[in-house]
C-alpha cells in the first residue's frame, strides 16, 4: 500500500552512498529518528501522559526544567548511545559532555542536540521540537567537551523534528535541505518536501519585541523600517510573527520563506544572544544555508563561529536572503558610522549658514 513512497532509510541509502562512513552516518540518523518518534509520541499524550508541567530542578545553564526536557534528553540518550556510531554526545541539559558507556563501542562521530526547542510551549499545546548536529569526531582526540568546539561549517548532517499538528524530521547531509512526515500508522518518516527552498525576499519577520530596549542600532533601524511599512523606506508592509520556539520559526520560514531575528541584545553582559551555537544556531544555519537562505550573527556567517564553549551563546539572524543581507548591511554601516550622516560644523545649529540665518 505504501510502495513507491520514500521512506527516511530509502532515502538515506541513496544521499549517503558516496560520503566517508555514510553507511554509519545513516545507521545514526535512523537512531536519531527512533529517539524523535519516542519524543512524538509523548509530547502527543499531552496531560494524558502525565508528562507535562515544571520539574523542581535547573539545568547547569540556569533553566527551569520541564518534565519533558528530561524525558526528551533521556530518550536522545538512550537510542544513540549504544549504536557503536558515537565517540560523544553533547546536550543542552548536561553541563559536560556525555560519554558513551564502557559496555557499548565507540564510532566516528560526535552528537550534540537540543531535546526540547520551545519547552515553555509544551504546557500549553504549541509547537516544540528536537534539534541536532552530527559532527566528524578527531581520531585519537579523548571525547571530552573540546572535541565539540567545532565551527557549524564542520558538520557533516543536522536537522530538526518538529511536533505540530503533524511530527516532521528535516534534516541535510549537505546535499539540500529535505522534509519527512510522520506516518504514525506505519511508523515511518515519509519523504514530503524534497529540496526545500528559502524565496530570497519575504514580507514576515519574527523577533521578540519586548527585547526592543536591548537592541543594537542596526536591529532597531530593521525592524522600525519594517513596521513602518508601506509608508516607510521599504515602501511595503510586513506582517510579523513570534511563536517562542525556533523550531516553529525556521519551519514557517523553510516552508514559506521570512527572516527569524534573535539578535545581540544588553539584556545580560555575560550572554551576547539567547540561542546557543553548537546544539541550536548552527544546525538551523546549516539547514536555512542548504535551502538557499542565509544565516549570521549580523557580523559573521553563523557557521564559522569559533566555538569557545560548549553552551555558548550567539546572536542569531537568519532566512530569507535579501533580508539576512539587508541586515548584515545595517550592522556594517552602523559600525563604520555610514548610517549617521555627516552634519557639517557650517551647517550647525549655530552656524551663520542656518537657512533662517541666511533668510534674515
Ligand atoms: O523567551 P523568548 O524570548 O520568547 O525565547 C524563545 C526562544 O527560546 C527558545 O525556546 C530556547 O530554546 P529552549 O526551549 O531549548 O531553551 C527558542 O526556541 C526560542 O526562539
Ligand atoms: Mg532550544
Ligand atoms: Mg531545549
Amino acid at each position: 500500500m505504501h510502495l513507491g513512497r520514500t521512506t527516511l532509510s530509502k532515502f538515506l541509502l541513496q544521499q549517503l552512498r558516496d560520503i566517508a562512513d555514510g553507511n554509519d552516518l545513516g545507521a545514526l540518523l535512523v537512531d536519531v529518528a527512533a529517539a524523535i518518534k519516542t519524543i512524538s509520541a509523548m509530547t502527543a499524550k499531552g496531560a494524558l501522559g502525565g508528562y507535562l508541567g515544571d520539574l523542581e530542578q535547573r539545568n547547569g545553564q540556569g533553566e527551569l526544567q520541564k518534565k519533558l526536557d528530561v524525558l526528551a534528553n533521556d530518550t536522545m540518550i538512550r537510542h544513540c548511545e549504544w549504536g557503536g556510531l558515537l565517540a560523544a554526545m553533547a546536550s543542552e541539559e548536561n553541563d559536560e559532555a556525555l560519554p558513551i558507556p564502557p559496555d557499548c563501542s565507540r564510532g566516528p562521530f560526535l552528537l550534540v542536540f537540543d531535546p526540547l526547542d520551545g519547552s515553555s510551549n509544551t504546557d500549553v499545546n504549541v509547537s516544540v521540537g528536537t534539534i541536532f548536529s552530527v559532527l566528524r569526531h578527531r581520531e585519537g582526540a579523548s571525547g571530552d567537551t573540546a572535541d565539540f568546539l567545532l565551527p557549524g561549517q564542520e558538520q557533516v548532517a543536522a536537522g530538526y523534528a518538529i511536533y505540530g499538528p503533524a511530527t516532521m524530521l528535516v534534516l541535510t547531509v549537505g546535499k539540500g535541505t529535505h522534509g519527512f512526515t510522520l506516518d504514525r500508522e506505519i511508523g515511518n518518516f515519509i519523504l514530503t518536501h524534497p529540496l526545500m527552498r528559502i524565496p530570497a525576499d519575504t514580507g514576515e519577520f519574527a523577533i521578540n519585541t519586548s527585547n526592543a530596549r536591548f537592541w543594537e542600532a542596526p536591529v532597531h533601524r530593521y525592524v522600525a523600517e519594517c513596521q513602518a511599512g508601506r509608508s516607510g523606506p521599504r515602501a511595503r508592509d510586513f506582517n510579523m510573527r513570534w511563536i517562542a520556539s525556533m523550531v516553529a520559526e525556521v519551519h514557517r520560514i523553510l516552508v514559506r520563506g521570512g527572516v527569524f531575528l534573535y539578535p545581540r541584545d544588553s539584556k545580560d553582559a555575560a550572554k551576547p544572544g539567547r540561542l546557543r551555537l553548537l546544539y541550536e544556531a548552527n544546525p538551523i544555519g546549516l539547514l536555512v544555508e542548504q535551502a538557499g537562505g542565509a544565516a549570521s550573527t549580523g557580523r559573521q556567517r553563523l557557521l564559522e563561529v569559533q566555538p569557545t564553549s560548549l553552551h555558548q551563546r550567539v546572536p542569531v539572524i537568519l532566512g530569507s536572503r535579501n533580508e539576512v543581507e539587508r541586515i548584515e548591511r545595517y550592522h556594517v554601516e552602523h559600525d563604520s558610522g555610514t548610517d549617521r550622516p555627516f552634519v557639517s560644523p557650517l551647517f550647525n545649529e549655530r552656524s551663520l549658514f542656518r537657512p533662517e540665518a541666511l533668510v534674515s
